[in-house]
Parts: structure tokens; sequence; C-alpha cells
């Protein structure tokens, strides 16, 4: 029996709106301090399954940890895959970033996985989390209205392509991965080296200009603010496990040094 209605996807409207969303990178694999990053002021939260231990049953638990805040949950997949994306679409997911997407026809790929036939290839299941265990009236003929696909851009033949894949029609965010970005160009480390900071401000201008939405994801607050002056609109400022064993450390030498 349909009594629930599709939930607003907040974080796509602000992107489309022009609206700056402040994000957290979590790569702890706990709904306990995803539940406590949630409420912490944070546009949304990169929950991350690229490279963390979290399988689908750990996501399920931190998008229902997630649900209790109000910062919204984007989940990384681990790879541009059909399969992976939909089922973190049947969990509930309503935008996901994919890594690594280095063409045109890849970014195409990623959006027909997150559309039905006959727009793309998602399969169908009715009693998901997603459809609310079937409440939702027309989950199926609406789902795609309020899913928000990010890309990312981390290689040297995807910058040769990137007015393409900005194009791509369904693409609601491109996203800067600084770390495997930089390696590809020889730079391995080196996200912070003045050439490569400069590369991704034009990156960021280059996406701007094609008509997308950039991102990108930086721990350091003058990187970041430099970031969101060329353009970047949703900007992961910290990284949770960093927050955690910086301080720690910080912490335990300030103590272990008297
Ligand atoms: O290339 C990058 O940088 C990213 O994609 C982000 C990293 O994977 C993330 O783990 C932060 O270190």
């Amino acid at each position: 029996m349909p009594t629930e209605t599709l939930p607003l996807n907040t974080f796509r409207r602000a992107l489309y709106a022009g609206q700056q969303q402040i994000g957290m990178w979590c790569a702890i694999p706990s709904p306990f301090t995803i539940e406590m990053l949630a409420g912490a002021g944070y546009d949304w939260l990169l929950v991350d399954t690229e490279h963390t231990p979290a399988d689908l049953p750990q996501i399920y638990a931190e998008l229902q940890a997630a649900a209790a805040g109000k910062a919204h949950p984007v989940v990384r997949v681990p790879w541009n895959d059909s399969v992976a994306i939909k089922r973190f679409l049947d969990a509930g997911a309503q935008s996901l970033l994919i890594p690594m997407v280095q063409t045109a026809e890849e970014a195409r790929q990623a959006v027909a996985a997150t559309r039905y036939p006959p727009h793309g290839i998602r399969g169908f299941a009715g009693g998901t989390r997603a459809t609310r265990f079937g409440r939702i009236a027309d989950y199926h003929q609406q789902a795609h209205e309020e899913i928000c696909v990010l890309v990312q851009i981390e290689t040297a033949a995807a910058l040769d392509e990137l007015e393409a894949i900005c194009a791509v029609e369904g693409i609601d965010g491109v996203f800067i991965g600084p770390g495997d970005l930089t390696a590809s160009l020889g730079h391995l480390g080196g996200q912070g080296e003045p050439e490569m900071v400069e590369l991704i401000e034009k990156t960021l201008r280059r996406i701007v200009a094609a008509g997308n939405r950039p991102g990108i994801l930086t721990p350091d607050p003058a990187l970041a603010r430099r970031y969101i002056a060329a353009g970047s609109l949703f900007t992961s400022v910290a990284i949770d496990f960093h927050l955690l064993t910086r301080s720690a450390e910080t912490l335990a030498a300030e103590f272990a040094a008297k």
C-alpha cells in the first residue's frame, strides 16, 4: 500500500541552485561515527566503499544512521559497475560518487546504471529500502528525479575528455580525485605541490565553463578556500580518520613531551 513519498534529494537541488555544499569524508566504517558526524553541521557526508572495508550491510546501517541527522549521505561505490550501483541504490542511497570515470561513454554507462528501462539498465526490485519496502508510490517512475550521479575525474585520460564527460546528460557533478589525478600525472603524493594545485584550479574552472558542477576533497583549509574560489561547489574539507588520528597523536605527544 503506497503511503510514503519519494524523499527529496536536497543535496542535488542545492548543487543546481549553486549553493556551496561543505562535506566530510567518512572512511571509518561505522554507523556510530556517521550518526555523530551527520549532526555536526556538514551539508554532506561522503561514505566511502572504494578504499574502506565497508560493504553492503555496513552501508545499510550507515544510511540508517545518517537518516537521523541533517547531512546528506553520498556513497562512493567501489567502481563504475552497474551491479554495485544497483545494490547501493536499492539500499536507499540517492547520491553516488563513481570513481575513475575516464570517458564520456563511461559516464553514460554510470548514468544508465541509475535509470530503469527504457532510460537505462537498472534492475527492477519492489521491496527495497529505497522504495521504503514498497510504500513509496511510483518509486520506479520517479526515482531518477532524486538520484544524483557524481563522477570522479582522476587520470590524465579523463582530463583530455573533461568537456565531453561534463556534457553527458545525467551527470550532476564532476569531482576531482586529487590523489589519483596527481599520481596519474607523475606526481604521486604531490597534491599540495604548487603546479598540481594550479592544475586542479584550472580543472575546476574548466568544469564550470563546461556547464557542470565541480567538487573536490582536501583536508587543508587554505586549499579548500582556493578550490571554492575556483568554483568547487561540493567541497569535502575534512576526513574523519584524519581528524581523529592527528588530534589523538597531538595530544599524546603533548603529554609524552612533559
Ligand atoms: O584521488 C583521490 O584523492 C580520491 O579519490 C580521494 C581518496 O580516495 C580518499 O581516500 C582521500 O584520501
